[in-house]
């Protein structure tokens, strides 16, 4: 039988270091919200089945209206209140999913994901049962103590900045946040962390892609414009 996935969409931050009016993830780039880039990928690729999008309390309605009935995202099948850090939401998402065999977890902010990426995570997380996209550092990467001395300068070739989605079989992630949730949660910044510490996995990475930014800071939008203006051509 075919493995069900789901992909559970972020979109419930506040976007402060973006100091815009409009949340972030609801800013326009080429005419549409951001997070409807990264809905639209998994809409049309045929493996997933079925998309929770994460949103504030206060976003619920306009995310229903004016983006899954706008658009027509028709494996859109609950949109879920999220929490206070990205975890929460997370976690949120993962007790809306129903019985499903992998998860995606994807930022909302990311919206040049490409059916490849998706592809290469679910490979690499049927392989261990998790799997993260990153790239290879470009930059030669310090570690710094906390008054800004340089500790360390680990080997590059080492070094990958991860990005999303990072894709598990549901049981491990479930179960990861489940007990990470039992402790403190402070400085977790992504899932993979959780199976790292908790779970009784490897955690395969797998490339993304160098345009797969995150958008968090008004320079992030203008190259994003960039960036789909030059996929259109
Ligand atoms: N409580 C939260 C915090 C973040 N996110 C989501 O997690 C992704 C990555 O978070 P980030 O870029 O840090 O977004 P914000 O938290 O919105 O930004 P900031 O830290 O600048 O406020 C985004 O899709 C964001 O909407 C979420 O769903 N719930
Ligand atoms: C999960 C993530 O996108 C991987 O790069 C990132 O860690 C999210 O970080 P943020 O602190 O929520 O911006």
């Amino acid at each position: 039988m075919k493995d069900r996935c789901t992909a559970i969409v972020l979109a419930a931050g506040q976007g402060q270091r973006m100091k815009s009016k409009v949340k972030k993830q609801f800013l326009s780039i080429a005419g549409k919200p951001i997070v409807y880039y990264a809905l639209q990928c998994f809409e049309k690729a045929s493996f997933i089945n079925n998309v929770i999008l994460v949103t504030s309390e206060d976003c619920v309605d306009y995310c229903q209206k004016k983006i899954v009935e706008k658009y027509g995202f028709r494996k859109v099948e609950k949109v879920v209140v999220g929490g206070k850090e990205r975890y929460d939401s997370v976690y949120a998402g993962l007790l809306a999913c129903g019985e499903t065999d992998y998860v995606y977890i994807h930022d909302g902010i990311r919206p040049f994901i490409t059916r490849d990426i998706l592809e290469r995570a679910l490979d690499g997380a049927r392989e261990t049962g998790a799997c993260v996209v990153g790239m290879p550092s470009k930059d030669t990467v310090k570690i710094v103590d906390k008054e800004q001395f340089v500790t360390k300068t680990p080997k590059r070739s080492r070094m990958w900045a991860v990005q999303t989605p990072q894709v598990f079989r549901y049981s491990i992630i479930r179960q990861a946040h489940e007990k990470a949730r039992l402790g403190r949660m402070d400085g977790v910044t992504d899932d993979s962390m959780l199976v790292e510490k908790y779970g009784d996995c490897k955690v395969k990475m797998v490339e993304g892609s160098y345009e797969n930014l995150k958008i968090t800071t008004m320079e992030d939008l203008f190259v994003a414009e960039v960036i789909l203006r030059g996929n259109e051509l």
